[in-house]
């Protein structure tokens, strides 16, 4: 049975079994923040409190949840949990495309293969300080079918990581192990949980341009002071800041979005009629989430072999839609 990379400031980990009999790997920190593995999703009473879980299915991020229990990550009840389709919430990860552009299935295959356990990760050569958190290690290697339609090999690691405080940080190292150069696509497909769409404003994006895939991806220039919804959105925000927040007046709950390494934001909400379109959306469901997509999509990132690619997504959910809050990365929820 595979077990995962163990650093020093774990205090131990554990494979159990879901209750579809399939594999889940769980870590715990000293103060009980936790990162669970499972190999396929599955709607398990995951623990109270300061928690994630991770499907080897998509390596799939499918849970995180604050201090009093509460779910930040959005999933629809009509979630489909059949392999190979991805689910609909958490975090999908899109690798090597994003949405239809290519030539391969939408968003590509990462989000729809099982991933393996990273027992031997190598240390990420980048400033992130991994003590006093809990992580999970996860790795995604072509299959022959996958080389036949995208012919080059790579590797794709991934780490999971919940610090004390309740923020969730997911690192992706693609390396070239190719013996030519590579060109890929990337965005962590981010399905974060809203009390209703109509409350929910994101700044940070102001001025910015968007390629709007409602409209055969033309440019626009943001204009408004923030961006609230009122129907339909699916736009790709192209060099983007740092940081960007995203206020839930009705939860009184501030997302705060950091990235590195990933240029563009993806905004989508499929809105009404949209999602009625769409199998494994519920009825209304559409109010209560809203995607942010920390990605590269308008330009694909070259490696040349043996290269490597690091990009990072860091959120962190506060208690307060208070704007000056997002700076100062008061108290956790
Ligand atoms: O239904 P999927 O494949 O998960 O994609 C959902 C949406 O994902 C978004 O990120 C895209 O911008 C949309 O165009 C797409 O419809």
């Amino acid at each position: 049975m595979s077990m995962g990379h163990c650093s020093e400031q774990r205090t131990g980990f554990e494979v159990t079994k879901d209750w579809n009999g399939a594999d889940q790997f769980a870590i715990r920190s000293p103060r009980g923040a936790s990162v669970r593995a499972e190999k396929n999703f599955s709607r398990s009473d995951s623990s109270v409190g300061l928690s994630a879980q991770v499907c080897l299915h998509g390596g799939q991020v499918v849970s995180w949840r604050n201090h009093r229990g509460e779910e930040l990550l959005f999933s629809s009840s009509k979630a489909i949990f059949k392999p190979p389709r991805a689910t609909r919430g958490g975090i999908p990860i899109c690798f090597p495309q994003f949405g239809n552009c290519g030539t391969l299935e939408q968003h590509g295959f990462a989000r729809n293969k099982i991933w393996t356990i990273d027992d031997e990760a190598p240390p990420l050569n980048y400033g992130d300080n991994n003590s006093n958190k809990a992580s999970v290690d996860l790795l995604l290697k072509p299959s022959e079918d996958d080389l036949k339609c995208w012919p080059h090999c790579f590797e794709l690691r991934l780490r999971v990581s919940l610090s004390m405080d309740g923020d969730l940080s997911l690192i992706s190292r693609v390396r070239n192990v190719n013996g030519k150069p590579f060109s890929f696509a990337f965005a962590y497909h981010t399905y974060l949980s809203v009390s209703d769409i109509s409350e929910v404003r994101i700044e940070g994006l102001e001025t910015l341009d968007y390629l709007d895939n409602l409209s055969q991806r033309e440019r626009f220039t943001e204009q408004g002071d923030a961006i609230t919804f009122e129907s339909e959105v699916d736009r790709v925000y192209v060099g983007c800041p740092g940081v960007i927040a995203v206020l839930d007046h009705g939860k009184k709950r501030t997302f705060i979005v950091r990235k590195e390494g990933l240029p563009d934001i993806v905004v989508w909400n499929p809105w009404e009629k949209k999602s009625k379109t769409m199998a494994d959306f519920g009825d209304d469901e559409y109010k209560q989430m809203l995607c942010v997509d920390a990605a590269a999509v308008e330009r694909a990132i070259t490696l040349k072999p043996g290269e490597e690619w690091t990009g990072k997504l860091e959120l962190s959910a506060v208690a307060s839609t208070n704007c000056s809050d997002h700076l100062d990365r008061p108290g956790r929820l």
